[in-house]
């Protein structure tokens, strides 16, 4: 690719396949294939454009790997996410994602010789070192054993004083797991404690309400972390974060417990953040975390009142935003994910339309363009985000908006401005990580639909399309055991899984538009969603990059 040290971004002609056609490229968040029965909401619902999918041309329909290492997640044990499915999609290859790079640098201490942690630790003397970040084991923006490794490394290297501020998660664990996470970690700080460490959590609330919005969909939401997390004031205080957590829980689960601070004997919040002290921000994950990134580290900042505005030194656990360099410092470094295949589109006449709902339109443009804000080329590109409902669980509300994408994307198919029109449908996965199985089988409905609405636009325009997904959620509700049997809590009742899941998702391509010949290969039986990239540049008649995934598409002579 690099010839004396440019890329050049030129794409070969396929030898068979044409230019020109429409293409319609569908991702269904939250859309797995698992067995039929009915925690499978997908299976439950009325989905007759993605059944006719499956039922039709049997070399036009398979199932890709969307998870652990397929998608560059440390283990096999890995569930996939939107970050690194999304990457895979748009970048045509395997990137050891943020989980694995952290892990990598924790293992081998080089986190600890980095700019990033020098540049915090110069606070460690006289300052506090504050580590916010969603606490579980998830793996899908941080994890839990991280975490301790940081607080012991920081510990070790001069950190005397260290403030927790926790995000409980309920989203990628189970609801209710974040009782047994807190009383883990206040477990280690008690060992810290011993040790002459200063250590405690101070303060806490539900990742979906208190700091972890993404795509600037509701700045409250930050807000109230900045409040209890910088000011030192929610309207909840205790003693003691396990207690907080079980109060708390009464009225609320896991992912939207109201924001509390913990104060000490006289009521007084035992860690805000103050002139002199360090931040991190302790999740890979990019997306929910870059709005407190903007909070923390811009100047000029006007989402909401600040109020006070610490001196401090602040360092991501990654660089969440390559593009915007956001934050300036950081531990690791983020994968270096270069050369995606929207790049290559538009330096090769292709023209592409992206679209989605806010909480998922940095789905189909930032992560699919390998974590980077903005466009490659204006002139060629347009991007439509539909604004998302605000302040609801998407039970509520779970045909969201995808009525509102078909809607958009049908006209941008129909109006001839463009090539590639890239949508991302959420419902299944929105409404699936709120665990209620009868919206979601209502939002599996509301995709379906949705994707019927594009194909009937490429049909008429005698276009393509490729359907598939980024993860599964919506096809498995419920916690099972190692037989599938679901499994049942001390009560007697089902484990509803809001998380995602292991399970392949599915892809379909078709339309008037495609050769006659074209079909999926059999020779790659372990394709995953990085091999899609080379398949939509096949599509759209070139030939992807020596050093993409292959493609899952052969032109047979018939
Ligand atoms: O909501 C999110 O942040 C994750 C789950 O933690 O879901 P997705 O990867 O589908 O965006
Ligand atoms: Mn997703
Ligand atoms: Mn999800």
């Amino acid at each position: 690719m690099a010839s004396s040290g440019q890329v050049s971004f030129k794409l070969e002609d396929h030898p068979k396949l044409p230019k020109g056609k429409r293409i319609a490229v569908v991702v269904l968040d939250g859309w797995g294939e698992y067995k039929p029965d009915q925690y499978n909401c997908i299976h439950v619902a009325q989905t007759p454009t993605m059944d006719s999918l499956k039922q039709g041309a049997p070399d036009r329909w398979r199932l890709i790997r969307a998870h652990g290492n397929a998608v560059g997640l440390p283990t096999e044990d890995d569930m996939g996410n939107s970050e690194v499915g999304h990457n895979a999609l748009g970048a045509g290859r395997i990137f050891a994602q943020g989980a694995k790079l952290v892990d990598l640098a924790l293992a081998s201490g080089k986190i600890y010789d980095g700019e990033g942690f020098k540049y915090i630790s110069e606070s460690f003397e006289k300052g506090t070192l504050h580590l916010i970040g969603l606490l579980s084991d998830g793996g899908v923006h941080s994890r839990l054993d991280q975490l301790q490794l940081l607080l012991k490394g920081a510990s070790e290297r001069g950190a005397k004083r260290i403030r927790v501020h926790v995000l409980t998660d309920g989203r990628d664990v189970l609801d209710g797991s974040s009782v047994g996470f807190v009383e883990t970690l206040e477990n280690d700080l008690a060992k810290l404690r011993e040790k002459g460490v200063d250590a405690r959590i101070a303060s806490g609330g539900g990742r979906m309400y208190v700091t972890m919005d993404r795509y600037e969909n509701d700045w409250d939401v930050v807000k109230r972390g900045w409040d209890a997390q910088v000011l030192g004031e929610a309207p909840h205080k205790f003693k003691n974060a396990v207690e907080a957590v079980k109060k708390l829980r009464e009225n609320a689960n896991d992912q939207y417990l109201p924001p509390f601070v913990i104060v000490d004997d006289n009521n007084k919040a035992v860690g805000p953040i103050v002139d002199g002290d360090a931040v991190v921000t302790i999740n890979f994950r990019a997306d929910r975390m870059v709005m407190l990134a903007k909070a923390l580290e811009y100047q000029d900042f006007n989402k909401f009142d600040r109020v006070r505005v610490p001196k401090i030194r602040y360092a991501g656990m990654l660089q969440y935003d390559g593009e915007l360099k956001l934050p300036s410092r950081y531990l690791v470094s983020p994968p270096e994910i270069d050369r995606t295949s929207g790049e290559y589109l538009v330096h090769n006449g292709v023209r592409t339309f992206a679209c989605s709902e806010t909480v998922k339109f940095g789905h189909v443009t930032f992560f699919w363009n390998g974590n980077r804000s903005g466009y490659f080329n204006p002139q060629m590109e347009e991007y439509v985000e539909i604004p998302s409902d605000v302040g609801i669980t998407f039970n509520v509300q779970p045909k969201m908006k995808a009525l509102e994408i078909g809607e958009k994307a049908r006209d941008a198919i129909l109006s001839g401005k463009f090539d590639q029109v890239r949508v991302n449908i959420p419902n299944g996965d929105m409404v699936g990580h709120t665990g209620d199985i009868e919206a979601t089988v209502v939002a599996c409905k509301a995709a379906d639909e949705a994707v019927e609405m594009i194909l009937d636009a490429i049909e008429q325009v005698g276009g393509i399309y490729i359907v598939t997904a980024d993860h599964g959620n919506a096809e498995d509700m419920v916690k099972r055991n190692k037989s599938g049997e679901p499994l049942l809590d001390k009560n007697g009742d089902l484990q509803i899984l809001t998380s995602h899941t292991c399970q392949p998702v599915p892809i379909a391509i078709g339309g008037p538009g495609l050769a006659p010949g074209v079909r999926f290969r059999s020779d790659v039986p372990n394709g995953g969603l990085a091999n899609v990239a080379a398949t939509v540049m096949n599509l759209h008649g070139f030939v992807a990059p020596n050093d993409y995934e292959t493609t899952l598409i052969e032109v047979a002579d018939n």
